[in-house]
């Protein structure tokens, strides 16, 4: 049975206190996690300080360079061992996370320690009044020690799309994991150790949030910035403690993103491409799409080929190479997804399929199940439409005109992700300026370039992280002005 220890000053750190972990596919016990209290956390941001002070905060960039890519190496050596734990955690299918978390996991330090090898400085030369000149450029410094707090269903790709900017950029990390999912944070320090970080610079603390190891790692007088990805309510929570003392904050927040197809669509693209950004990951994308608009000429054709996507997938052990379509993430998440499921029954939905939980058998029976849900029908004023409910599901309305569609997708307090799919470039064009997100996806979907502006409008989040964008929030810029 797995004992999941927090990671302070390089040092496995057990407590009194410990939760369970459960593997969402069968809800078999996979083990225990200590909780980190007040103690554990002012340990950990101590250690983060020293480390700063220490052997890290001299290193020459091109030392950072080197140590991060051997993070990369020591990620790609264990490889195995950070799919299973992330499959374990999450329940998602092994063809996703081979693909998709554990990849990405060493990605995340790779293109940033190439950023910092690369970026260019700023400089500008001034006339002086007295007829002479004179030269500024910028210095960047490293923030100091950031505080990352990570959601649970991308694990290793969300918390390393933190932790190697920061680390790139010479801070020092305190990371709290999801409580559902702190397997490969806790796997990520043994490398650390084993590539020769120096204790202090990647430390994890365990537990939730209010009154456990979240808030009291975001109330902490000792950290200097706050970088968080998860639920919008949960960001105004952290955005208010960090207030306290006018720490920065970097927030990934919820959305309620929009698919829109047009009639003019390469049609099977446009299926295949919602398809894929409503049920990957069984919906727990928080780019993905639970709100579908196809232009009412193919508006039928759409709804029974989308409908047969969504009965063709494999449910299974996700570690089977032949299962595409996984649990989600615990039964806690599932009761909230079936709330949904019921409203939009209560509120006369037709319910195109889904709506309920599969039958699995045999030990599978135990696990997080729903079956992939597509609705039509509900008035645009459903919480259906408007909630996020970050599972396998989405609901399609049609519409007739581009300005429709674009009045209808951007009606939501968030602004986070959208897709659409047309052959008309003009139109694309037009949608992309149009719809009020940060993320605009035309023809495709969660294809990514690390080096783009990545982040939320609205209540979708503050900022953007994503190649130079991160060292806005990774580092301090300085101004130096030199008379000559
Ligand atoms: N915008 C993005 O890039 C992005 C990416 C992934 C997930 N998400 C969002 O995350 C949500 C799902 O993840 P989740 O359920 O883990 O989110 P969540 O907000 O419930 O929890 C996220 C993390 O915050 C911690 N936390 C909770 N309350 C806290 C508090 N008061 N102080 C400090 N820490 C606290 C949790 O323990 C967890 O580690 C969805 O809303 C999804 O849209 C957004
Ligand atoms: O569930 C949300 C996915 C976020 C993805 C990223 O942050 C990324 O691809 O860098």
């Amino acid at each position: 049975m797995a004992d999941f220890r927090n990671f302070i000053n390089g040092q496995w750190i057990a407590t009194g206190k410990t939760f369970e972990n459960r593997n969402p596919a069968d809800n078999s016990l996979v083990g225990m996690v200590h909780e980190a209290g007040q103690a554990e956390v002012d340990a950990a941001v101590q250690a983060a300080r020293a480390a700063l002070q220490g052997p890290w905060g001299s290193l020459k960039v091109q030392q950072r360079v080197d140590l991060l890519h051997a993070i990369v190496d020591g990620i790609d050596k264990r490889f195995d061992e950070f799919l299973e734990a992330e499959i374990k955690d999450t329940g998602k299918p092994r063809r996703l996370a081979s693909h998709l978390d554990i990849p990405r996991g060493a990605a995340n330090f790779k293109i940033f320690a190439d950023l910092i090898r690369n970026v260019p400085g700023e400089s500008f030369g001034m006339d002086t009044p007295d007829g002479g000149r004179a030269l500024n450029y910028a210095v960047r410094a490293p923030r100091g020690v950031i505080g990352v707090i990570c959601p649970w269903n991308l694990p290793l790709l969300l918390m390393t799309w933190k932790v190697g900017p920061a680390l790139a950029c010479g801070n020092t990390v305190v990371v709290k994991p999801s409580e559902d999912t702190p397997a490969t944070a806790t796997l990520l320090g043994e490398i650390m150790n084993d590539v020769g970080v120096p204790h202090g610079v990647y430390n994890v603390v365990h537990g939730f949030g209010p009154e456990s190891a979240g808030e009291y790692l975001t109330a902490h007088p000792g950290v200097d910035g706050i970088t968080f990805t998860g639920e919008t309510r949960t960001g105004e929570a952290i955005m208010t403690a960090a207030a306290k003392g006018l720490r920065p904050v970097s927030l990934e927040l919820g959305g309620k993103n929009p698919g829109i197809v047009f009639a003019d669509a390469d049609f099977d693209k446009a299926v295949a491409g919602i398809a894929r950004s409503t049920f990957e990951n069984t919906g727990q994308v928080c780019l993905g799409t639970e709100r579908v608009y196809v232009q009412r000429p193919i508006f039928e054709r759409f709804v029974a080929a989308l409908k047969a996507r969504a009965e063709s997938f494999r449910m299974g052990d996700p570690f089977d190479d032949d299962v595409d379509f996984g649990p989600l993430v615990s039964l806690k998440h599932r009761e909230k997804v079936l709330s949904y499921y019921e409203k939009a029954r209560k509120e006369g939905a037709t319910v195109v399929t889904g709506g309920g939980v599969p039958g699995m058998t045999g030990p599978l029976a135990d696990g997080a199940w729903v079956q992939p849900t597509i609705w039509t029908g509900l008035p645009e004023t459903s919480p259906v439409i408007r909630e996020e409910i970050f599972g396998p599901c989405c609901h399609i309305q049609p519409f007739d005109t581009e300005d429709e569609v674009i009045r209808m997708a951007n009606e939501t307090p968030y602004g986070l992700a959208a897709t659409v799919w047309t052959q008309d470039l003009s139109a694309a064009h037009r949608l992309g300026a149009a719809l009020n997100v940060g993320l605009c996806w035309i023809n495709s979907w969660f294809l990514r370039d690390l080096r783009t502006a990545f982040g939320g409008a609205r209540q979708s989040g503050i900022g953007r992280e994503g190649g130079v964008h991160s060292l806005e929030f990774y580092t301090e810029m300085r101004n130096v002005c030199v008379k000559l």
